[in-house]
């Protein structure tokens, strides 16, 4: 039951401090796509080159979380939504912790992750839709799932039976076919250079 007797607490070691202590601005970069579209590889990639920087960082990935934090969660439209509203307040106190992270989750449905959306302040939550063509990414293929979900063994498989809801204004739009990983992180790199994340 939700307890509403209960007062924000703030403390004086803040968001702003953190940020300052490890040399950073802190924002989440929220991945967004199809299994199989790139998301993990390229946010990894994003993450070594963010390292490199000397950056802090934190990469939370949905195949992982669901091991743990979301382990009790299936792949139902309100157990994705549970999912994503439980990695966004991660996400958030991350982000008071003062460190870039990044996020890969299908994240299917245009309402969860706008709400994730609005738990940040303007500019903390950027959207990077990896979008790989259904085709290609069932031609990969890397864990079978696909072929599974064809053959019926798997149901609510988004892109055959679950539907996906590609963003309409990302901040980032990474078409992942006929490009390398190098290059397709490189946009998101840009991107952060470019409005003024270091
Ligand atoms: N039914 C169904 N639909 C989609 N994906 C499935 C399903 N069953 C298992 N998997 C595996 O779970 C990974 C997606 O988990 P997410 O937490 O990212 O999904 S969601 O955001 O809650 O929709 C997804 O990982 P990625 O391929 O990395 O996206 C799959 O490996
Ligand atoms: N730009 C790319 N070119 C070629 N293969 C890629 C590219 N991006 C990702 N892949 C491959 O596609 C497969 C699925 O990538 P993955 O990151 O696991 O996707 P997701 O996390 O979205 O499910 C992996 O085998 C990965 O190496």
């Amino acid at each position: 039951m939700r307890c509403n007797q209960v007062v924000w607490q703030s403390f004086p070691v803040n968001k702003k401090t953190r940020s300052q202590l490890l040399g950073q601005r802190p924002c989440v970069l929220w991945f967004t796509g199809l299994s199989g579209s790139g998301k993990s590889t390229i946010a990894g990639a994003v993450e070594s080159m963010l390292a490199e920087r000397l950056l802090h960082t934190y990469l939370m990935d949905g195949d992982n979380v669901r091991h743990g934090l979301c382990g009790d969660l299936g792949f139902s439209d309100a157990d994705r939504a549970e999912n994503i509203r439980r990695v966004g307040e991660i996400a958030s106190l991350m982000i008071d912790a003062g460190l870039i992270v990044l996020t890969a989750f299908i994240s299917p449905f245009c309402s969860n992750r706008n709400m994730v959306r609005a738990r940040f302040e303007e500019g903390d939550f950027i959207e990077i839709h990896i979008d790989t063509p259904l085709s290609i990414c069932e031609s990969r293929d890397s864990k079978g799932l696909y072929k599974k979900a064809r053959a019926g063994e798997i149901s609510n498989f988004t892109g055959i039976d679950s539907p996906y809801e590609a963003p309409e204004t990302p901040e980032i739009h990474i078409q992942n076919y006929n490009i390398s990983v190098q290059m397709a992180a490189e946009q998101v790199i840009d991107y952060l250079s470019q409005n003024g994340y270091f």
